[in-house]
């Protein structure tokens, strides 16, 4: 769905890169998290997938068509919901909806549909004008599902709205991907990605540093500890165990075939953590 190979970005050709031997591939179907701290290059790379930026070193391919070459075929096949919300002001919601669709010569949705599923359902016939920043956001993610992509840009889906609406969102995203919506979602918080996505891509100065499964790397990075609370002499105890040291693993044993064990969880590491292990970065 988007291939990727060895990108370079330069945006003052001074020999500094904001993106540097990017490759990855997104399959078709999958979500996919491109995650980094700000200034990692995300929307450089984002807006070279787009078209909103010049390919100016590297291969790369998405939904089938080259970048060098795009094509207003491409646009049919794909959805941008981006952190700025460029609607427009003078127009209600769904003349924004309306304006928008003609863009396209393929089916589109209906707006009062893509209103109703994001919660502005009753402001169909409101100015974006009068738009909180959160609804202008639920507007143009609606906007963005108008055309049915196949492929998503999703950046930063969730951010400044309330939970209650993030949660919504999350759903809307979950079964857009259930009906074969391939997903690119760039962000820079690490709860939306392990909930959402299939694969991540850590991004850090303009290099990619590692891609995997939230559910791997947190295999391969955490920390492998139990966390036990039991009762011994009337007192609760509570310990923190790893489940790979010797000694520990005794304990643990001496403590299950000795006391009465109130709750025992392992303790995962978060993808925040694990991010910070591998790139030595935080994420703000
Ligand atoms: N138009 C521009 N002109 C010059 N440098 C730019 C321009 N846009 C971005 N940069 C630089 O390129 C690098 C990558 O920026 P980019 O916007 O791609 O990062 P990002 O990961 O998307 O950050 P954020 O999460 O803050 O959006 C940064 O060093 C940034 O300062």
């Amino acid at each position: 769905m988007i291939n990727v190979k060895n990108l370079f970005h330069s945006y003052n050709k001074d020999g500094k890169f904001a993106v540097k031997d990017v490759s990855f591939e997104v399959k078709e179907g999958e979500i996919f998290g491109f995650l980094g701290p700000s200034g990692a290059g995300k929307s450089t790379t984002q807006n070279i997938l787009t078209g909103l930026l010049q390919l100016q070193q590297g291969e790369v391919s998405v939904v089938g068509y080259d970048v060098k070459t795009i094509s207003n075929k491409m646009f049919n096949q794909i959805g941008m919901s981006f952190e700025q919300s460029n609607v427009y002001s003078k127009m209600t919601a769904k003349e924004n909806l309306d304006f928008y669709r003609k863009l396209f010569d393929v089916e589109t949705r209906e707006p009062e549909e893509l209103l109703e599923l994001v919660g502005l359902g009753d402001k169909a016939n409101i100015r974006a004008g009068e738009f909180s920043k959160g609804m202008k956001h639920r507007l143009t993610f609606a906007r963005s599902m108008i055309n049915n992509p196949r492929l998503w840009f999703l950046d930063e889906p969730t951010t400044g709205l309330d939970p209650a609406i993030a949660s919504e969102i999350k759903d809307i995203i979950r079964e857009e991907n259930k009906k074969g919506v391939t997903i690119f979602l760039t962000t820079h918080n690490m709860h939306i990605a392990d909930e959402l996505c299939d694969r991540v891509a850590f991004i850090v100065d303009g290099e990619i540093k590692l891609i995997d499964s939230p559910r791997n790397l947190k295999l391969q990075y955490g920390n492998k500890l139990v966390e036990v609370e039991y009762i011994k002499e009337g007192e609760t105890i509570k310990e923190t165990l790893s489940t790979i040291q010797e000694e520990d693993i005794k304990q643990l044993q001496d403590i299950i075939g000795k006391y009465e064990v109130q709750t025992m969880h392992t303790k995962e590491a978060t993808l925040e953590e694990i991010f910070i292990k591998v790139t030595g970065r935080g994420l703000e």
